[in-house]
């Protein structure tokens, strides 16, 4: 990859390369955009195949976050980062601590949180040496585990999106194929049980398989098989790039909605899903519900606060469908519109000088 010529084109900030030999720390943290406010996204640690994927895994999940910040109505900019090593083998304190002293070297411009493979515990030992941190343990008045606030969103945002496909949001009978049973698509699955939904479940992790069918009577397939599974929506919930050439042809639902990033494996499988007449519902716009949890942390955290603000991701994937109408356009690119169009306006109304002017982090009331 021609990492400058990536950057420039897709507009990136920063991107740091952290190295700390005593504990064994090799991370990336990337910062895409700051125009709306400090780079908010978490921390992912997992054990990639090469650097170079490593590094794609930051940028991609960097830039998915600018537009996610900035089409969930928040004043922050998209930032993620990466952490090389296997989340069950290669923990510790003095880890999670010596990249806790790289947040912090940034001074606020990024602000790191849970993701893939990362904990509230770990949060709390990163919180040791940074304040630039959030969903830490609620004892130090946090929000905790963002993960069943972004199941609520994601829960809410699939009812938008069946509305639009059939007319109701009711998921009572619908079969609903969820790939991976992690933290957030387990707290999914109780919503969607609950509600009369037929789960169909995978996950590489048996144990993560058994808890859910036992929980919610799920079926369970293996991993290479939710994708040709007769059902009504396809809710991808672990890693990103599962919308592509091999699989799109196996699909059988109507509704794509889930909780993973960067869904798409490229864009262009976005414009075929949609020619092919899917319903998806963009990754960020439908999973913002965790950093809009997270965000709420920088004004001091209120939890009825933040669940209303989760709810708006219903009229958020309202108003994608209508744009992707409206211009005639997939729904990725009507979200990308949405997104990019509130950055602009944001660029050009803060144009006029201010001798003192308001950030987010002095905007407690
Ligand atoms: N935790 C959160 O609040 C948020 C998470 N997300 C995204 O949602 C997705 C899930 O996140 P979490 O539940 O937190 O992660 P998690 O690590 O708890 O769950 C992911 C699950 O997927 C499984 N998995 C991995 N590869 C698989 C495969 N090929 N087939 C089937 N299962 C597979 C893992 O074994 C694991 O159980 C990720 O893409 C994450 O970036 C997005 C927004 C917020
Ligand atoms: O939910 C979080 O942990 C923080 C936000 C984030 O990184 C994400 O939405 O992918």
């Amino acid at each position: 990859m021609k990492l400058f010529e990536y950057m420039e084109k897709y507009d990136y900030e920063e991107l740091l390369l952290c190295q700390d030999k005593a504990s064994g720390l090799k991370a990336i943290i990337c910062i895409h955009d700051t125009t709306l406010g400090p780079a908010l996204g978490g921390c992912r640690m997992w054990t990639y195949d090469s650097e170079e994927e490593a590094i794609e895994d930051a940028l991609r999940l960097a830039r998915g976050m600018t537009y996610k910040a900035a089409a969930a109505g928040l004043n922050l900019g998209g930032g993620k980062s990466v952490i090389i090593g296997d989340p069950r083998k290669d923990k510790s304190e003095a880890l999670f601590r010596a990249f806790g002293r790289f947040v912090q070297g940034l001074n606020g411009r990024y602000i790191t949180a849970e993701d893939v493979g990362t904990t509230v515990e770990d949060m709390d030992l990163i919180h040791e040496e940074t304040d630039y941190v959030t969903g830490i343990s609620p004892a130090f008045g946090s929000s905790g585990n963002p993960s069943p606030v972004t199941a609520y969103g994601v829960y809410k945002g699939m009812k938008a999106t069946v509305r639009q496909a059939w007319g109701d949001d009711s998921l009572e009978g619908k079969t609903i194929a969820v790939q991976g049973v992690g933290n957030v698509a387990y707290n999914l699955c109780r919503y969607l049980h609950e509600e009369g939904a037929r789960l169909i479940v995978t996950d590489i992790n048996q144990e993560a398989v058994r808890r859910a069918v036992e929980a919610f009577g799920a079926r369970a397939v293996d991993p290479n098989e939710i994708y040709s599974v007769e059902c009504d929506i396809f809710a991808p919930c672990a890693l990103g790039g599962v919308i592509n050439d091999e699989t799109i042809p196996q699909l059988k639902a109507r509704v794509i909605a889930g909780a993973a990033n960067n869904v798409l494996r490229e864009e262009r499988h976005g414009d075929q899903i949609h020619e092919l007449g899917f319903y998806y519902a963009p990754d960020y716009v439908i999973n913002a519900g965790g950093l809009i949890n997270v965000a709420d942390e920088l004004l001091g955290y209120n939890r009825d606060r933040a669940m209303r603000k989760v709810e708006t991701i219903y009229d958020n994937i309202e108003k994608v469908f209508e744009i992707s109408r409206r211009d005639n356009i997939p729904t990725y690119r009507a979200a990308d519109r949405m997104a990019e169009e509130r950055i602009q306006a944001m660029k050009n109304a803060r144009s006029t000088f201010l001798q003192n002017p308001k950030s987010i982090l002095n905007m407690k009331e």
